[in-house]
């Protein structure tokens, strides 16, 4: 489970204020899709990269299975930053490190014996299907193929959470189906708990369970998916499910 209690987080810009995060406070249950909406500036990433302290938060509290991280140090936060892996728009792959090395990384980490980091890098390329390209490098594979790696690369260690930042952005829609299909994949085959934020409701629609909306840093409304789509409470919701692009 995950667990925020009452985060708020203010970044400092030029002696001014930007508060990111206002009294955010949410929990997610241990196997669930969990998805977080809203518009772009309203805080999503920050949120997101609060949950494995990527973000510090300014005040608030953050539990992962009941123990709470934010209060641990850098050095003691190691073990628990396993159990989170992340994956990004931008796939965030090493370009001069093959499919395999780019897999193999966090588990040369750990110290773990090249034998067994073969055994679960291809454990691993078996799951993602691209086995076949264990010796390319990221710029020789399509953009779903590299979407494909990064999330081998955050399994790697395997994770009790995953958490996606706009993950299928920069993928077409065929694409983004094929990588939404592989995450309801891996939530139902290896009870991952897996965190989205995107700004397409679609993405939404397609995985998640439940559904929290961000806007200006505040949870506005949250439910279940087919309520949430079915009977949208606020404004922003039923503008962000029925989005129209009126120019003057
Ligand atoms: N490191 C930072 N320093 C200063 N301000 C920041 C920083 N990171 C985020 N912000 C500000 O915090 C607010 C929330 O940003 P955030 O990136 O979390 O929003 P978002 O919903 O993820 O947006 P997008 O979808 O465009 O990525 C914005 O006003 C942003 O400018």
């Amino acid at each position: 489970m995950i667990k925020l209690e009452e985060i708020n987080k203010i970044f400092y810009k030029k002696n001014k204020e930007i508060q990111a995060l206002k009294n955010v406070s949410l929990t997610i249950a241990k196997g669930e899709i969990f998805g977080i909406i809203g518009y772009s500036g309203s805080g999503k990433s920050t949120l997101v990269r609060t949950i494995n302290l990527l973000e510090r938060p300014t005040s608030g509290r953050i539990f992962i299975a009941d123990k709470e991280i934010s209060a641990l140090s850098e050095k003691q936060l190691i073990p628990f930053r396993r159990q989170i892996g992340m994956i990004f728009q931008h796939f965030n792959l090493l370009s001069s490190c093959t499919v395999f090395d780019n897999i193999a990384f966090p588990l040369s980490l750990t110290g773990m014996s090249n034998d067994k980091i073969k055994e679960r890098v291809t454990e691993l390329l078996t799951l993602i299907d691209l086995q076949d390209k264990s010796d390319d490098y990221p710029a020789a594979l399509s953009g779903g193929q590299k979407q494909r790696v990064a999330i081998a690369r955050a399994l790697a260690s395997d994770p009790e959470i995953l958490l996606c930042d706009e993950a299928t952005s920069a993928l077409d829609p065929q694409t983004t189906r094929s990588i939404l299909s592989l995450l309801k994949r891996i939530n139902r085959e290896l009870g991952i708990t897996i965190v989205l934020i995107t700004h397409q409701m679609e993405v939404v629609r397609a995985i998640c369970q439940r559904v929290a909306v961000i806007s200006q840093g505040e949870i506005i409304e949250q439910n279940t998916a087919p309520i949430l789509f079915d009977r949208p409470e606020s404004p922003i919701t039923r503008e962000l499910l029925n989005p129209t692009l009126l120019i003057d």
